[in-house]
């Protein structure tokens, strides 16, 4: 208790003003808890895990990272293997969407947040590494009675960022532990361990979006610079920076007097205007030469040794070539799919305009996962409101979508209530199953579009608004309309584009997708049977990805061993059986007497091409 008492003092005087040893990392920390998160010393709270479905978001939009960063975290671990430390991968909100630690002490791991879920912003949860670490884009320990509330004192837990290529603090690994020596000098093994880790992290990151660009990496030392790099740029074909590593920013802002911070003034410069080197000089700096020979001096005269890999061949017009330009949530959804390739790069023109979208596609195609990544594409600040317009009652949705004022009807809150229009100010609002909307609601959402201002129930004078439109629906709009079902003029204003998700049996990327959800149910722990595969790919989806998922996470579930066999898929799924072996033999045979020739094929057994396609990929053909 007196620990509590002398910790509160210490925070209340570094409030007022007063010295204090601390790291100044630590002190900052303390003081946007007081000032920016209003925290209060004096109340303890327990560590926050966000609920399942939070948690699953927060894994699938950081699904790339995860995969990317996975290898590094599992030779991390390694190394501290046996020694009770528990390693954490956060996103940007400070929730942790990885975690390795000994499972023998799962019970108290998760009491004290050092868990999958756990939610490790300052403003939540107050000083802790992660926190600190995404406020501060630096590495460091916050150890013992650094943490802020009391809650965390035990732990001692260090953190070092990880940034994207174009610069952005995308994430932060911690690496903690339950309880600790009491020197905060004990961590300095860490702190080094997860500092490398994040390097690597991020040099693999770069290199792996950077293939077919120059990239240049950097050590200080001639030994380490084709083994363990320090920092890394990747450069375009014209010699602008196109990407960098966290040490690579640092370099190039030291060379050149600039802020390591603002990677956005970095990227696009010249390679001249950082070193003494153009991009003609590049084939140089390769391993064909011997490491000390590869010597570059940088603007503020510092001697680097450098090591240049060539851009790897790209057929013209491939999907990778076009990927590489998408904004990273855009990236998520498709793996080279023809049709997707042309939908996302449709996405990333539309995602910062303000146009109206709307979106069709069956049912589990990832519509809602367009929108979201439409949202988080664009530069909205925000919030990102989903409202499934099938899904509230008619008598209730005008009160949730425009709100209403005190006393508006009978049951109406007391003190009014915003809509969800209105809480999607400045924002993205998105309208799933939009074909079900009563024709009254669409005659007041059309005012909203026109007009820019929302109306409260109750209310007399109307609100403005900002607000993107995105709208999806399963069924065929224009039908509705011509069917007098849906207003046509807001047809007109919701669709000033639209975007078509392609069935999922259509796909050409079917075990990118499969590998993803994979990954999503078994966080790098989980692989699959080359037959369990091939009964997948066979099968038709209806219900599309969701349907997918769900036949994974199932088999996620039911697996032993960590490898999905057939047995483990749902039923349905199950890899045909004898009957399927005669209509097998019987289709390849008449394939064969056509010489592959499925049109041919197709007159012959009185059947469409496209049945005779989806037979074949039924019966594994
Ligand atoms: N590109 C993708 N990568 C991984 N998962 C995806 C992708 N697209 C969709 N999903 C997953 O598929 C499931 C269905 O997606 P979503 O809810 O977006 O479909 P929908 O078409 O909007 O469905 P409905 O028509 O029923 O409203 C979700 O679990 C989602 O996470």
């Amino acid at each position: 208790m007196s620990a509590h008492v002398d910790h509160i003092r210490e925070i209340e005087r570094v409030r007022a003003g007063g010295p204090s040893d601390r790291d100044p990392t630590v002190v900052q920390s303390w003081l946007r808890c007081l000032h920016a998160h209003r925290l209060d010393p004096a109340q303890a709270c327990e560590a926050y895990i966000v609920p399942e479905a939070r948690l699953r978001e927060h894994r699938q939009q950081s699904e790339d990272l995860i995969a990317i960063a996975r290898s590094g975290l599992e030779q991390l671990y390694r190394h501290i293997a046996g020694q009770h430390y528990v390693l954490l991968l956060a996103d940007r909100q400070g929730v942790a969407v990885d975690f390795l630690g000994d499972p023998l002490f799962n019970n108290q791991l998760r009491k004290s947040g050092l868990y999958l879920g756990a939610e490790w912003s300052e403003a939540r949860a107050g000083t802790c590494a992660v926190g600190a670490c995404l406020e501060a884009g630096e590495a460091l320990t916050i150890h013992q009675s650094d943490h802020f509330d009391n809650t965390h004192t035990p732990l001692s837990c260090t953190a070092a960022p990880i940034y994207r290529a174009d610069g952005e603090l995308a994430a932060v690994l911690d690496i903690s532990l339950l309880s600790s020596p009491i020197q905060k000098t004990s961590q300095k093994l860490a702190l080094h361990l997860v500092t490398a880790t994040a390097r690597r992290i991020e040099l693999a990151n770069l290199m792996a979006r950077n293939r077919h660009e120059w990239v240049l990496r950097f050590a200080q030392s001639p030994e380490f610079l084709d083994v363990d790099p320090e920092a890394a740029v990747s450069i375009d074909g014209s010699g602008r920076i196109l990407g960098l590593t966290h040490g690579g920013a640092r370099i190039l802002a030291d060379a050149a007097g600039g802020d390591w911070r603002r990677a956005d003034l970095l990227i696009g410069q010249p390679l001249v205007h950082f070193f003494d080197l153009a991009v003609d000089d590049l084939p140089g700096l390769t391993r064909r030469r011997p490491t000390r020979d590869r010597v570059v001096r940088a603007r503020d005269g510092h001697i680097l040794f450098a090591h240049a890999i060539e851009p790897q061949n790209r057929p013209a017009g491939s999907p990778v070539s076009r990927r590489r330009d998408l904004p990273e949530p855009l990236r998520a959804l498709g793996g080279g799919d023809p049709r997707m390739v042309a939908l996302q790069a449709r996405a990333a023109k539309l995602a910062p305009k303000p146009v109206p979208i709307l979106i069709q596609g069956e049912t589990g195609t990832g519509k809602e996962f367009l929108a979201r990544a439409l949202h988080e594409g664009s530069s909205l600040n925000g919030a990102y409101v989903a409202v499934n317009c099938a899904a509230i009652p008619e008598s209730l949705i005008e009160g949730e979508l425009f709100g209403h004022v005190p006393g508006a009807f009978t049951g109406a809150a007391a003190k009014g209530r915003k809509g969800l229009i209105e809480a999607a100010d400045g924002g993205t609002l998105f309208l799933d199953e939009i074909g079900d909307m009563p024709l009254a609601l669409q005659a007041r959402l059309l005012r909203v579009l026109a007009e820019r201002e929302v109306t409260p129930v109750g209310a007399s004078r109307p609100r403005p608004v900002a607000v993107r439109v995105l709208s999806a629906s399963h069924r065929d709009l224009g039908r509705l309309v011509a069917e007098g079902r849906f207003r046509q003029d807001l047809y007109y204003r919701l669709n000033a584009a639209t975007l078509t998700l392609p069935p999922l049996r259509e796909r050409q990327d079917f075990d990118w997708v499969l590998d993803r959800l994979i990954e999503r149910h078994g966080g790098g722990r989980l692989a699959i049977a080359d037959a369990a595969r091939r009964a997948l790919r066979a099968h038709d989806w209806p219900g599309n990805i969701r349907e997918l998922d769900n036949a994974v996470a199932l088999a996620a579930a039911l697996c032993e061993g960590g490898v999905i066999e057939t047995a483990d898929l749902p039923d349905h799924v199950q890899p045909a059986g004898e009957a399927d072996d005669a209509r097998r033999a019987a289709l390849a045979a008449v394939l064969r007497d056509c010489g592959g020739n499925i049109s041919e094929a197709a007159r012959r057994l009185g059947l469409d091409r496209t049945t005779v396609h989806r037979q074949m990929k039924r019966l594994g053909l």
